[in-house]
């Protein structure tokens, strides 16, 4: 089942902008795909180019040319007074080609029902993607297969285009005998890898379109005892295939005790099964005190406990989502209530990149290079 909706968004503080920081487009691939469309760069930039701007450009009191903000940052190549090169801008072209072809990020949800796995995707990216889902009673869950749904929404920010495809697979855990459930997921990351693959090798290369899983969130129940073996074993069929993040569900039904113990069983299992779940990148030696800090806390988080919710409240004069109870109020943006925060940053804000560039070159690249073997072997 695939559905595609589109809608604009503006997601005030998911912080869409600093993909650009870790963008990883090569400037060459995108110049030859405007080449085929015949446009060039610098005939893509005439409507506003800073040349013609130049030509017209108003004049102030004393009859000089009146500076705009330039396209190309603080650098004005224009500019004769300035004595550098140019290869300041650098960074600024890889950044406009990058925001004019617009991001793709494939996400695959995979844990049991009711974990609120759609509460956390509509959270995260502020939309409300499962809508019309059709949700099993008992009766039918229990006889129920694993399936793959697919839903894909265009996300914009300030200027930003995100098409979002999220992968779900409901039915996983569900039924009496489990011992397959990972099966469906396994086949469609395959199949998505096979189809790059094919096209890659293909006579046109040329806009091919990446359905690639970039990125797997794994639920993990809060009311077991650690892993589960359908956990310990999806993790390790496909450990190979996807960046797998852990995510321990619900964590507002836990105490923080619970929690903290909860989440140092599970890390002491996943490393007790070898389970291979996504690293992140180390900090550069370079990089400020804040950053480093900011890093050590997200790799502290993991696995995130994560609390999702659609209901928006008003605390201490700011609209806040959070799950509202007799006791109190879990807040879902509030680190000291749960992890949602470094889980939205580190999938949107600080490694989207880095999860695609995994993908792309390491576990495709694992991919590519088997199949290669393989296909060698027969010959
Ligand atoms: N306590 C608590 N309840 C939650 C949380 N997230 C979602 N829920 C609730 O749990 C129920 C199931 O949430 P869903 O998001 O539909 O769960 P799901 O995993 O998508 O379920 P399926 O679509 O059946 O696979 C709903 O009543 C949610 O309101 C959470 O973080 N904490």
């Amino acid at each position: 089942m695939e559905e595609h909706k589109e809608f604009s968004i503006g997601l005030p503080d998911s912080g869409m902008e600093s993909f650009l920081r870790d963008v990883d487009t090569s400037l060459e691939s995108t110049q030859a795909e405007d080449k085929d469309k015949n446009i060039f760069p610098s005939e893509a930039l005439c409507s506003s180019s800073p040349l013609a701007e130049h030509k017209t450009r108003p004049v102030d009191d004393h009859g000089l040319p009146v500076r705009g903000q330039s396209h190309w940052g603080h650098f004005d190549p224009y500019d004769d007074s300035e004595e550098c090169v140019g290869i300041v801008t650098l960074p600024n072209q890889v950044k406009y080609k990058a925001v004019k072809r617009g991001f793709v990020f494939n996400l695959m949800v995979v844990g049991e029902s009711g974990l609120g796995k759609s509460t956390l995707v509509d959270t995260l990216f502020l939309t409300n993607l499962y809508m019309d889902r059709h949700i099993p009673v008992a009766s039918e869950k229990i006889a129920r297969t694993v399936s793959i749904t697919k839903s894909t929404v265009d996300i914009v920010e300030e200027g930003v285009n995100l098409r979002l495809t999220v992968i779900d697979t409901p039915g996983f855990g569900d039924a009496l005998d489990n011992r397959e459930s990972w099966k469906a997921a396994l086949r469609y990351v395959n199949q998505q890898m096979v189809k790059y693959y094919k096209d890659e090798v293909g006579v046109n290369r040329q806009n091919i379109k990446d359905n690639r899983v970039h990125c797997c969130l794994y639920f993990i129940s809060p009311h077991g005892h650690g892993l589960r073996p359908i956990d310990v074993k999806f993790m390790k069929a496909l450990e190979q295939k996807v960046n797998i993040v852990p995510v321990l569900a619900k964590a507002d039904s836990l105490t923080q005790k619970e929690t903290r113990n909860m989440k140092a069983k599970i890390l002491s299992e996943i490393h007790k099964h070898k389970i291979k779940i996504f690293q992140v990148p180390e900090c550069d030696p370079d990089d400020n005190h804040l950053h480093r800090q900011q890093d050590l806390e997200l790799k502290r988080s993991i696995p995130f406990a994560v609390v999702g919710s659609n209901t928006v409240i008003e605390s201490n004069g700011r609209r806040v989502r959070a799950r509202v109870y007799p006791w109190g109020t879990v807040e879902v943006e509030n680190p000291a209530h749960s992890d949602f925060v470094h889980l939205r940053n580190m999938l949107i804000c600080t490694h989207m990149q880095d999860l695609k560039h995994t993908t792309h070159h390491m576990l495709y690249e694992n991919y590519r290079i088997n199949h290669l073997c393989e296909n060698l072997g027969n010959m």
